[in-house]
C-alpha cells in the first residue's frame, strides 16, 4: 500500500477531502462509544447502512498527493453478477408500487448489489486514484485498514456536514443522463426526500432554524445529472456540546433518508423483504470527523453511494433507485445501469459496464 510501517499504530490508509491519514490508532463503535469522539484527533468513518458505524482514529494526517492508478487490478467487465437480476429487479420495482397503493409508503429506494470475485486484498488507495482520474466526486475517498475495513467512494451526495455548530445535508433525488430527460417524477422524488431530511435534522436543531436553502438545484456528475437540494440547520446547544453528539445525530437521521424512502420506517420494512442481500456500507455513511484541540467538531460523511467495498475475496458495488407510484419499472432499471456502468467500467479496467442482465 505504500504505507510506512508503524510502530505503535496499525497500518491503514483512509483519504478524503485533501488529506491523507496513515496509520490506526483505533477504531471505536460510534453509536455505542460516542464520547471517544470529543476527544481531539482525525477519523475516517463507514456506517453499515443497516446500523453499524465504525470511526478509526488515525496517527499521521497531512495532504494528499493524486496517488497512481496504475497498481490497481480489477476483475474481468464480465465477471460482476447482481444481487437482483432484471426480472427480479422490475417484479421488485412493481412490489413497491403495490406498497405505495396501498398506503404503506410514498417512496422506497430499492438497490441492488454488483460482486465480483477478486481474490486477495486489493489496493484501495490505487482504485481511489483511478476514479479520481476517471470519475472525479465532491466526496471521493476511502479508508483501508487490513482485515478491518476496505471501502473506496465517489460520492455526490452529502449526508451530514458538522461545522461550526450547523449541520447541513444535500439529499440527491432525480437521476438522468442528461438534464432535458429529468421529470416531473423526479422532481416530485427530490421533494419528498426533502421534507423528510427536513424532519430528520429538526430533531437535533433549534427549532425554526431548519431551512431548505436549494430546493432542486441541477448538477452535473460524469455521464448523468442530478437534481440536489440542502437542508441545514442550527443544532441545539444541548445537542452540540452532548458527550453522545454522535449518537443523537445518528438517531435522528440515519440511515440517509435519501437511500431509504418515506415514511422511513415503513421504506426500511419494505427494503428488507425485498433486496436479498446487505448493502453494508453501501447507502451508509462514509466520511471523516475531526476534533480539534478546544473541542470544536468538524465532519463531513457522505451517503455510500457510487461506492465499492471488497472482503472475503469479493468486489462489490451497490446501485439503486427511487421508486415513487410514477415510476416506469424498466426505467428504474436502467437508472440503475447508468449509475453503475461508468464506475464499474473504472474498475474493470475500462472495461464494457455492468453486463448484469
Ligand atoms: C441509490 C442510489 O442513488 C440514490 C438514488 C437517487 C435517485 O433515485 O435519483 C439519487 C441519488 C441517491 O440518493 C445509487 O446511486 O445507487
Amino acid at each position: 500500500m505504500g504505507v510506512p510501517e508503524q510502530t505503535v499504530s496499525r497500518r491503514g490508509v483512509a483519504w478524503f477531502a485533501g488529506v491523507e491519514a496513515t496509520g490506526v490508532v483505533e477504531v471505536v463503535d460510534v453509536r455505542a462509544q460516542p464520547e471517544r469522539l470529543t476527544e481531539p484527533g482525525w477519523w475516517a468513518v463507514v456506517g453499515d447502512f443497516e446500523g453499524s458505524v465504525r470511526a478509526w482514529r488515525f496517527e499521521a494526517v497531512g495532504p494528499a498527493g493524486p496517488g497512481d492508478g496504475r497498481g490497481w487490478s480489477g476483475p474481468s467487465p464480465t465477471s460482476w453478477t447482481s444481487s437482483l437480476d432484471r426480472a427480479e429487479y422490475v417484479a421488485a420495482v412493481g412490489r413497491v408500487r403495490d406498497h405505495i397503493q396501498e398506503g404503506d409508503v410514498y417512496q422506497a429506494n430499492l438497490c441492488r448489489v454488483l460482486s465480483a470475485p477478486l481474490p486477495g486484498e486489493p489496493d484501495a488507495r490505487a482504485l481511489g486514484a483511478l476514479l479520481g482520474a476517471g470519475n472525479p466526486a465532491p466526496y471521493a475517498g476511502g479508508v483501508q485498514v487490513p482485515g478491518e475495513v476496505w471501502v473506496v467512494t465517489a460520492s455526490p451526495e452529502l449526508f451530514l456536514r458538522v461545522e461550526g455548530g450547523v449541520v447541513t445535508s444535500g439529499p440527491i433525488k432525480g437521476t438522468a443522463a442528461t438534464p432535458d430527460a429529468m421529470t416531473d417524477k423526479d422532481r416530485a422524488e427530490n421533494v419528498m426526500i426533502t421534507d423528510l431530511v427536513r424532519n430528520d435534522l429538526q430533531r437535533v436543531c433549534v427549532p425554526g432554524t431548519v431551512e431548505v436553502t436549494t430546493l432542486l438545484g441541477e448538477e452535473r456528475h460524469p455521464g448523468l445529472v442530478h437534481l440536489v437540494s440542502t437542508v441545514q440547520g442550527v443544532l441545539t446547544d444541548e445537542v452540540a456540546a452532548a458527550a453522545d453528539l454522535w449518537t443523537r445525530l445518528l438517531d435522528a437521521t440515519y440511515p440517509p433518508g435519501s437511500v431509504s424512502g418515506a415514511p422511513k420506517s415503513s421504506a426500511l420494512d419494505i427494503i428488507a423483504a425485498l433486496e436479498t442481500t446487505p448493502r453494508g456500507p453501501y447507502c451508509g455513511a462514509v466520511g471523516w470527523i475531526e476534533v480539534g484541540a478546544d473541542g470544536s467538531v468538524r465532519a463531513e460523511l457522505a451517503v455510500g453511494i457510487r461506492t465499492f467495498w471488497w472482503a472475503d475475496d469479493v468486489l462489490r458495488f451497490g446501485t439503486g433507485a427511487g421508486i415513487t407510484w410514477g415510476s416506469d419499472p424498466e426505467g428504474e432499471w436502467a437508472e440503475t445501469e447508468l449509475k453503475a456502468a461508468r464506475l464499474v467500467g473504472l474498475a474493470s479496467g475500462g472495461g464494457a459496464g455492468t453486463m448484469t442482465d
